[in-house]
């Protein structure tokens, strides 16, 4: 099977990269009683885009995640990425589909016991498909892509945190995906390394055009990073919006109107020519509805 690369898919603007239609996923509770994390929920992103889930924990945000690659199974609705139904594949389809759906996590989950060069090969390894050198032209594309081409013989324990996640980004991106999603992606890295991290995914995604899409609980990663988003309450898309509409509509939730204020703050620093202070955009305000 192949898959489309990032630039075919980007010509048809008229199908969404992922559509969800009326997904629903409930887990037993230890009673019992099934507990909808998920509620028929539909939702559409489109090729190119940076996408941001937000909500307060516990909301659904890592479980709708998890169904667009079918780390969860849904208990009702379809999955299309790509075009493909992903509910209806067998387990060697479902395998080879998720080439197209890199996924990053807030702990990185590298193999320790594996270099810098092996990690990022892992992925174009297992699928046997590609030569030796293909599999090394690719690993050190990646990796310079990410800013780490020099680390390539290292190992995970030698590396900071956020060369951690540069390393599992490259490692997502071997197979040439259509999609990226990112589990909490900066929750273990400090302010600085936030920045920097956010920096390269924006990077990424003006580069290749591979879709982005983002569960957080920082707003500003939202502002920074994301040119839409969604907000879930109780397994529900409550509200979505363009991240650069600010003030253009009413929002429905008091995080929408947090996101908007955010945006809204940081225009009016441009037009003053006062660049935010890093505290003001990675603070603790950020974590109050948590
Ligand atoms: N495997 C599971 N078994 C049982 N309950 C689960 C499972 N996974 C998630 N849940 C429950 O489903 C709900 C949604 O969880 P989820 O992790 O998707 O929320 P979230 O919005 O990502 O939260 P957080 O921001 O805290 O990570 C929570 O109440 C959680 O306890």
């Amino acid at each position: 099977m192949t898959h489309p690369t990032p630039d075919q898919g980007r010509g048809d603007h008229a199908a969404p990269v992922i559509r969800l239609q009326s997904v629903q996923k409930s887990f037993a509770l230890p009673s019992g009683e099934a507990f909808d994390a998920v509620h028929s929920l539909s939702l559409d992103i489109q090729q190119g885009d940076v996408f941001g889930l937000i909500g307060k924990s516990g909301a659904g945000k890592s479980t709708l995640l998890r169904l667009i690659n079918l780390l969860e199974r849904p208990d009702a609705g379809r999955v299309f990425v790509g075009g493909r139904d992903l509910t209806t594949l067998s387990r060697s389809e479902l395998r080879d589909t998720r080439q197209n759906i890199g996924m990053i996590f807030q702990q990185f989950n590298l193999l320790q016991n594996a270099t810098v060069f092996d990690n990022v090969a892992f992925p174009l390894k297992i699928h046997g498909r590609h030569s030796k050198a293909e599999i090394d032209a690719r690993v050190r594309e990646c990796l310079a892509l990410v800013g780490l081409a020099e680390k390539i013989d290292t190992y995970p324990a030698q590396l900071s945190g956020g060369q951690k996640q540069r390393v599992a980004i490259a490692r997502a991106l071997a197979p040439r995906p259509q999609v990226l999603l990112c589990d909490e992606p900066t929750s273990a890295l400090d302010s600085e390394t936030t920045r920097s991290l956010l920096e390269t995914l924006r990077d990424i995604n003006q580069k290749i055009g591979v879709t982005i899409v983002i569960v957080t609980h920082e707003l500003s990663v939202v502002e920074v990073l994301c040119r839409n988003v969604a907000i879930l309450e109780k397994g529900r898309l409550v509200e979505q919006f363009a991240v650069d509409a600010a003030g253009e509509a009413e929002r429905k939730t008091a995080l929408g109107r947090e996101i908007d204020e955010l945006v809204r703050r940081r225009e009016r620093e441009a037009r003053e020519s006062r660049p935010a202070q890093p505290s003001a955009q990675f603070g603790a305000q950020e974590l109050a509805y948590v």
